[in-house]
């Protein structure tokens, strides 16, 4: 009843502070009654992951993790993206040594995410494919909006999932049908990712979504803290050590992967189907 109170009052609308605009892409909202804190991504149209909303995104984790935050809520701006995942620009015919500070922070933001001390669960009110899909994954808990879609899509690219994205995905998913939604590319509406255990719940508004999401980080609030930051990352530390260990090839393979020409080509083929779609409309 207590954690449904805090979560209402948090939905409502309550008495908020702003605690940090620092970040251009990024806000941080802490309430002051429940000690949630919620990142919002905003960075339109699509909260693609360039450079930049990767690094604010780490420093607005930092933060969180810094100023005692009870947990954290991630959620967008967009009505109707959560993210769409890496931005294909970073990719696409780039600056080679702009694309190794970008692979570089993806990974510095990914383990700062899965490996974050406080309850973290994403408030998924859009589309949310690939890199989306790996921020919602990385949480603990996810509540999603009908009628937008969820998955790893790597392969309709042409690309590889790295590691340490199929370990978020199958932290949260049996491995059979976390192995052939990614050998598929297959992207999961909501009804569908409730069904295989995607996602938590499911919820009729970005309100509701987080009012869900403040009422399940108010399960721990019982629990002692450092007995449950410790417990959680008992559970993910083979996951984080992996990438910390092979950081430096993670960071080669995707650079030599990057440099294809055949990949190059399927990108550019991806991005003008993507332009071309606009112009429809
Ligand atoms: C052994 C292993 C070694 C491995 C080493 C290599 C590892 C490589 C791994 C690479 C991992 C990649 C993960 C990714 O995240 S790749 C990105 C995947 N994302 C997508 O496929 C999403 C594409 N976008 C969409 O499907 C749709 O845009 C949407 C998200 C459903 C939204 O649809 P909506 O109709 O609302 O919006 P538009 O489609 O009209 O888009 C508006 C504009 O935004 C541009 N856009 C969209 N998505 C992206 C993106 N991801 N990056 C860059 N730009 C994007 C779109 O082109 C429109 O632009 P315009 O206004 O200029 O036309």
């Amino acid at each position: 009843m207590l954690h449904t109170n805090l979560s209402r009052l948090l939905a409502s609308g309550g008495p908020k502070r702003l605690i940090s605009t620092v970040n251009k892409l990024t806000t941080v909202e802490v309430n002051d009654k429940t000690g949630i804190a919620i990142l919002t991504m905003n960075r339109p149209p699509v909260n693609g992951l360039n450079l930049e909303l990767l690094q604010d995104l780490k420093s607005s984790i930092d933060e969180i993790e810094g100023n005692k935050s009870r947990g954290l809520i991630l959620t967008s701006s967009s009505p109707t993206i959560f993210s769409a995942g890496l931005d294909i620009l970073e990719m696409y015919k780039p600056d080679m040594d702009r694309c190794r500070a970008f692979w570089s922070q993806l990974q510095e933001t990914w383990l700062a995410l899965y490996g974050s001390s406080v309850p973290t669960a994403a408030a998924i009110n859009g589309h949310s494919p690939a890199g989306g899909c790996l921020l919602a994954t990385s949480c603990e808990y996810r509540v999603m909006v009908p009628k937008f879609t969820i998955g790893l899509n790597e392969t309709q690219l042409g690309m590889i999932a790295p590691q340490w994205f199929m370990s978020a995905f199958l932290s949260v998913l049996p491995q059979r049908e976390a192995e052939r939604a990614l050998n598929q590319g297959r992207m999961f509406t909501t009804e569908e990712a409730l069904r295989v255990g995607l996602i938590d719940e499911t919820a009729n508004s970005k309100e509701e979504a987080i009012e869900k999401c403040a009422a399940f980080i108010g399960t721990f609030a019982k629990v002692n803290p450092l007995a449950r930051s410790l417990t959680k990352q008992q559970f993910r530390a083979a996951d984080l050590q992996q990438l910390k260990n092979g950081r430096k090839e993670d960071l080669e393979k995707f650079l030599f992967t990057v440099s294809q020409p055949a990949l190059q080509k399927g990108l550019g083929i991806y991005l003008e189907g993507l332009k071309k779609k606009v112009k429809k409309q």
